[in-house]
């Protein structure tokens, strides 16, 4: 900063603005870089032992809802869709405890196929998996590695392990023949009555809600080959109609809140992007092991994993892995009082989604018997439970603003887990050896762009909002927390400093400008270091 003021062009002489453009760059990388240093001060790592959370609370354990979102069957076809349904139903979880709800924004009777397919798989997948105590329980990550497991297990696991593969390619092939042909087998169609929902369908974005309940745990006929009890499984989708705006994820997942509610009403809920399955069957519990801390659990809102991908190539020539973030950052802001909630891969409290304030009542009694009962049949609570998913439901309501998640922002996760944080609550981030989810990333540099392009206007658009971290969050979240925030809020304006570093200095050098020290001068180190 000495060299670049002392040594500035003067009045008239060449060079004069492209140095004073210069210096406006470095204090802005000189102010940023203060921010980032709250990301890095005060580092958090956790470890959980599960063992303990099933020796005091196995008899306690809170019923979780899984809600995975998809919104189009081209872009993401139905066979991922419901291997990432089945790797959260395969969980290492009580079925009757476990409920897992597919938002399709598309309203597409081609994933309903898929699921009523995958309810059916589930019936040998999930008997199988804790057969064998298999790793990945999504079955297209599983039958990647083609032949049969080599650890152990013998003849049985090899028989077992050919049948389900036949099994499971059978589905594939049903599946991706119906996704490719775009329409589904008429056989199919008059089995089962769920399909009687898309007669009056008249597009994606014009349709009543579609409610199918596929599997009920509480129903004794709903059990897999061994007799044991399966998982709810839910078929949601929201009502359309072009005269209302349907608010993308966060309206999808604010329909799922409340139809869930009725159905299951779990106090913990687990969000998933549908390309995102889940890699550790125990994830589940290792997010309890926060939430019921007998210390330190009343306080934590969400546990949040980190975005891990499996389709990244060794250099990861997009940084899709944004190790820094996933490694450093993200575990320097929970030594300020938690991580940003980023969508998928999140634990949370239902309470505090539907907007709670903390208060030192907050605290669950998770020994205290919970036990959700419900009168109606099956039939009666889908038709009741409909109107909650209509377009009109949230008309003058809180809902999208100071319940559930938020809406009209790009980044409606991070915005909604800063609002969290305001009302008093923490988050607690988890990144376990074992990735406990495993996504797809965007594989071609125009959709990288263009994520990066939502998250960085996201994001800014957050700093100007309401609930800015910089003016509104002062005094609700922690210092470190707010600068936090700050430095991805100003992702988007940083790219003019940096460009101006990247592109400038090269042109000045075509046009012999001198803008840095002489390489032997010792001020050139400083510059080197930097
Ligand atoms: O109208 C919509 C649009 C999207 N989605 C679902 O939302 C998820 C995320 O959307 P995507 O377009 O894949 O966005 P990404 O940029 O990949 O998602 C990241 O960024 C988003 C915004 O911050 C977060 O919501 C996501 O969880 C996070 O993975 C997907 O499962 C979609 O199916 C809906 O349900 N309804
Ligand atoms: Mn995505």
């Amino acid at each position: 900063m000495f060299y670049r003021v002392s040594n500035m062009p003067k009045d008239g002489e060449e060079g004069r603005w492209f140095w004073i453009g210069l210096l406006g760059a470095e204090l802005w990388f000189g102010f940023y870089w203060v921010l980032t240093q709250a990301l890095r001060w005060n580092q958090v790592h956790r470890l959980t032992f599960k063992d303990r959370l099933s020796q005091r609370y196995e008899k306690f354990l809170p019923r979780v809802d899984v809600f995975v979102c998809t919104a189009d069957p081209t872009i993401e076809p139905p066979i991922m869709v419901i291997s990432t349904v089945l790797s959260a139903m395969a969980y290492d979880y009580p079925p009757e405890k476990l409920a897992i709800y597919l938002s399709d924004d598309a309203g597409s009777d081609l994933t309903f196929y898929a699921l009523l397919e995958a309810s059916k798989f589930a019936k040998q997948w999930i008997p199988y998996c804790k057969k064998f105590n298999v790793q990945p329980r999504s079955p297209a990550a599983y039958f990647v590695s083609k032949s049969p497991p080599h650890d152990g297990g013998g003849q049985s696991q090899t028989s077992d392990f050919l049948a389900i593969k036949k099994l499971y390619r059978e589905m594939e092939d049903r599946i991706e023949t119906a996704t490719m042909l775009g329409r589904i087998p008429e056989e199919a169609r008059l089995k089962h009555e769920g399909f009687s929902q898309w007669d009056s369908y008249s597009s994606k974005r014009d349709h009543d809600t579609i409610l199918k309940i596929l599997i009920d745990s509480k129903d004794p006929c709903s059990t897999d080959i061994d007799g044991s009890a399966l998982p709810t499984l839910v078929y949601l989708a929201r009502e359309k109609r072009p005269q209302h705006f349907h608010n993308f994820k966060a309206g999808a997942m604010n329909a799922l809140i409340r139809v869930s509610s009725k159905i299951s009403n779990g106090q913990i809920i687990l969000n998933l992007d549908c390309d995102m399955y889940s890699n550790d069957p125990l994830a589940v519990r290792d997010a309890l092991c926060f939430f019921m801390d007998e210390e330190k659990s009343h306080d934590i809102a969400f546990v949040q994993f980190p975005q891990c991908f499996a389709n990244v190539t060794k250099n990861d020539p997009y940084s899709s892995f944004m190790r820094v973030i996933t490694d450093v950052e993200f575990h320097g802001l929970d030594g300020c009082g938690g991580p940003l909630y980023i969508g998928t891969g999140c634990f949370h409290r239902r309470d505090t989604l539907c907007g709670r304030e903390f208060n030192q009542d907050s605290k669950i009694e998770w020994k205290k018997h919970d036990d959700h009962k419900r009168q109606q049949s099956v039939h009666e609570l889908e038709a009741e439970v409909k109107t909650l998913a209509s377009c009109t439901y949230e008309q003058n309501t809180q809902w999208g603003n100071e319940m559930g998640l938020k809406y009209g922002c790009p980044v409606e996760d991070v915005i909604t887990g800063l609002s969290i944080q305001c009302k008093g609550w923490k988050s607690a981030y988890l990144n376990p050896e074992r990735k406990a989810f495993l996504g797809l990333a965007p594989s071609t540099l125009p959709q990288v762009l263009v994520q990066h392009k939502r998250w960085s206007e996201g994001d800014f658009q957050i700093l100007l909002s309401k609930y800015s971290p910089a003016w509104y969050a002062h005094g609700r979240i922690s210092l470190g927390l707010q600068l936090g925030y700050c430095c991805y809020c100003l992702w988007a304006p940083n790219c003019l400093a940096t460009l101006y570093y990247s592109i400038i200095p090269s042109l000045c050098l075509l046009k012999g400008i001198s803008l840095f020290p002489q390489v032997h001068t010792s001020i050139s180190f400083n510059y080197s270091l930097c």
